[in-house]
């Protein structure tokens, strides 16, 4: 898939919203990419997951021994991830407020994972979730996420495989543009503020 062709399913599945919108870090931005609306169809879902697939050298693909994904943005991508790849795919949840893992999931000691998710921003979701997988056993030997919107300065020690790179401005709370700081915000991630 190309980068534009990528837009065009931002497009369609209307995900790309304008607004004012208080990301995941609590940085603001008048942009937001709503991955669970791309995500809402299977095979299109199925499709972005396989293009991802396909960035990932086959030699590093195939050492990959299970997916694991940050809840909640990072569930459904992860899982399409896990069906190309034939692996299984998990997720951590933080119901109190850091990532652990749920639901009788484990990681076998040594495990290689291929983290998963929707966005990233900071990386700072990312880089919390592989300190949980290693705090588990496991060992991430790489990231993989639909769209990057760090701009590179994500602060990931492991290869990172975007679907596509869109950098929008994100602003700290007290310097936000007099145009973003007059529209309503609106949270639509689920990390608790
Ligand atoms: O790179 P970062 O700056 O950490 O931002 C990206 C993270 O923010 C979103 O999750 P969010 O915490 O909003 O929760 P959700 O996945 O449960 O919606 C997104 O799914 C990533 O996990
Ligand atoms: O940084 C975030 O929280 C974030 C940004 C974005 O564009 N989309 C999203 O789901 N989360
Ligand atoms: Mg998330």
């Amino acid at each position: 898939m190309t980068d534009e062709d990528v837009l065009s399913e931002f497009r369609a599945s209307g995900a790309l919203l304008e607004g004012h919108f208080k990301l995941s870090s609590g940085r603001h931005s008048a942009h937001y990419l709503q991955c669970a609306r791309v995500l809402m169809n299977a095979e299109r879902a199925g499709r972005i997951a396989r293009a991802i697939c396909q960035k990932i050298p086959r030699d590093l693909r195939g050492e990959i021994d299970v997916v694991v994904s940050p809840a909640m943005g990072g569930i459904i991508i992860g899982h399409e991830m896990g069906r190309t790849l034939e692996k299984d795919a998990i997720f951590l949840e933080r119901p109190t407020g850091s990532f652990e893992l749920r639901r009788g999931f484990a990681i076998d000691e040594g495990a290689k994972v291929l983290l998963v998710e929707d966005v990233v921003t900071t990386g700072l979701s990312s880089r919390e979730a592989m300190q949980a997988v290693a705090d588990a056993g496991g060992e991430v030997i790489a990231m993989a996420s639909v769209v990057d919107r760090s701009g590179g300065d994500h602060g990931f020690e492991v290869p990172f495989f975007p679907l596509i790179e869109i950098t929008f401005p994100t602003y700290a709370e007290d310097e936000l543009p007099e145009q973003l700081a007059a529209v309503p915000i609106t949270k639509p991630g689920s990390r608790a503020a």
